[in-house]
């Protein structure tokens, strides 16, 4: 049987630059020889995408706060089941953009619903498959590149007010600071190389 993969979570807010960290940080592993897997939610897998559109579109009262999470939840109990847990268990990395701390900080730290509310309903469908390292992009100006790459169009979660979001960057740092092992706070700023940089120093002890 082959030694199981690492799995890695980028997380943060609106327009920190996950996405194109995650393509980073992919060739530079590849590099190294690893075998990847990219993924990402809301997403990652047939049945996660499909929830992905039905969250992000639609007007903001389509979901109560309650179903949302849920169906965040469902959708990521799918991402491992079919493509996370197979891909670890086959010895490959996975790189995922956002997991279930974006759960955590949206719907739980953001929304009313609490950050342990949020982990108790996704804690069936993930079972023993968390994150080894989950690296949280800090950046004050995220909103306004996302804004500018979207040209002003945002979706439903996206689309929330400025309180929404900071709310969301108060809660990925209380995460981080009640799980120091497992999430790392990284400075986003500067160019994308240098962050690319600081994100392999995070991961370092994990590299073979
Ligand atoms: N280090 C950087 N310096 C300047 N611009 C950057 C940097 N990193 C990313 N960008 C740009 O900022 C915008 C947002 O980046 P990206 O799409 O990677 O963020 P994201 O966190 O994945 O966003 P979202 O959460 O909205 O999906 C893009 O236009 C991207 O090209
Ligand atoms: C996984 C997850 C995501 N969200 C929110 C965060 C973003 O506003 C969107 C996803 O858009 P992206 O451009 O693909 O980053 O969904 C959330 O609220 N809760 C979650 O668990």
């Amino acid at each position: 049987m082959s030694e199981r993969g690492k799995f890695i979570s980028l997380e943060g807010g609106e327009g920190v630059g996950k996405s194109t960290q995650l393509a980073a940080l992919a060739d530079a592993l590849r590099a190294q020889g690893i075998e990847l897997v990219l993924t990402r939610e809301p997403g990652g897998s047939d049945g996660a995408e499909k929830i992905r559109e039905l969250l992000l579109t639609g007007d903001e009262d389509r979901w109560g706060a309650e179903a949302e999470a849920l169906l965040f939840a469902a959708a990521r109990a799918d991402h491992v089941d079919k493509v996370i847990r197979p891909a670890i268990l086959a010895g490959k990395w996975v790189l995922s953009d956002r997991f279930v701390d974006s759960s955590l900080a949206y719907q739980g730290g953001a929304g009313d619903l609490g950050i342990q509310a949020v982990r108790a309903i996704n804690a069936f469908g993930i079972g023993e498959w968390f994150p080894d390292r989950t690296l949280v992009l800090a950046l004050a100006e995220g909103g306004a590149r996302a804004r500018a790459r979207d040209n002003e169009m945002s979706d439903r979660i996206g689309g929330r007010p400025a309180n929404y979001h900071q709310k969301v960057d108060l809660a990925f740092r209380q995460i981080a600071s009640e799980e120091p092992a497992r999430l790392r706070i990284i400075d986003a700023s500067g160019s994308p190389e240098e962050v690319t940089g600081r994100l392999l120093d995070a991961i370092a002890d994990l590299l073979p």
